[in-house]
């Protein structure tokens, strides 16, 4: 059960190319009424039919840089060369509605954001290997033979800090994609079905206040007033 009315957050991390998105994608397919993604800010350029709000906020570095000595970020990193970072806004804009917010950061940013109040379940995912890890970046067709070698060499230390015992809830092999997200499903239905419970609980508590409240405003404001012709 949650602890508190705010269902925990979910952490997605692991090797670029080790499957974050597309699992993450399916999870939004199939529990989207739940979860909400939080979109984080990056100053690399968007790939083709990424959506800026969507994937993720496109900004420029003077300008993520002025927001994040204005405090306004959760966590954020520098990685193969582009800053990531979640600011409050985006993880504040997905509680507001009751779900669970879902992030995917890399390593640099779960430790920041282990030393928040956030209580995220913390998710490692890891490719089965470096050579499937490669292939999958190649046949992915989004870097260019410098940002792949940044990734791969990216890639080890992430794979280190995610076997550190300690650092993960839960490591999930993305060998098969369909085994490693009935795995992740499994980890997760019952965080899902409590926010479910908690978020119809709290639907049910705004609809009895509202229905009170029009209640009472119909009597203040004699909005029905009784029929005197008979
Ligand atoms: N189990 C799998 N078997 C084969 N290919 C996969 C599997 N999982 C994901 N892929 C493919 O591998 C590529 C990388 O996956 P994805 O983009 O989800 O990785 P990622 O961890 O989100 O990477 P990044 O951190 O760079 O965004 C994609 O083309 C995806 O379709």
């Amino acid at each position: 059960m949650e602890t508190n009315s705010m269902p925990r957050p979910l952490v997605f991390c692991g090797p670029s190319g080790a499957g974050k998105s597309t699992l993450i994608k399916q999870m939004m397919a199939e529990f989207g009424d739940v979860l909400g993604f939080s979109v984080s800010h990056t100053t690399r350029a968007p790939r083709t039919g990424e959506v800026d709000g969507k994937d993720y906020y496109f900004t420029t570095k003077s300008e993520m840089e002025r927001s994040i000595s204005n405090g306004e970020f959760i966590e954020y990193a520098v990685f193969s060369g582009n800053m990531y970072g979640t600011s409050k806004m985006a993880v504040e804009k997905v509680q507001k509605l009751g779900k669970i917010c879902v992030l995917d950061i890399e390593r640099q940013g779960v430790i920041q954001i282990k030393k928040t109040d956030l209580n995220p379940h913390l998710i490692f995912i890891k490719p089965p290997s470096m050579e499937e890890l490669k292939n999958r970046l190649l046949s992915r067709g989004t870097e260019t033979m410098e940002s792949l070698k940044k990734r791969l060499a990216a890639a080890e230390e992430e794979l280190a800090f995610g076997e550190i015992p300690g650092n993960f809830h839960k490591i999930i092999v993305n060998d098969n994609i369909h085994e490693a997200y009935n795995e992740l499903k499994e980890y997760l239905l019952t965080h899902i079905e409590d926010a479910r419970k908690n978020g119809a609980r709290m639907n049910g508590e705004v609809l009895s206040k509202l229905s009170s409240l029009l209640y009472f405003s119909s009597l203040s404001f004699n909005l029905f007033p009784t029929d005197i012709s008979n």
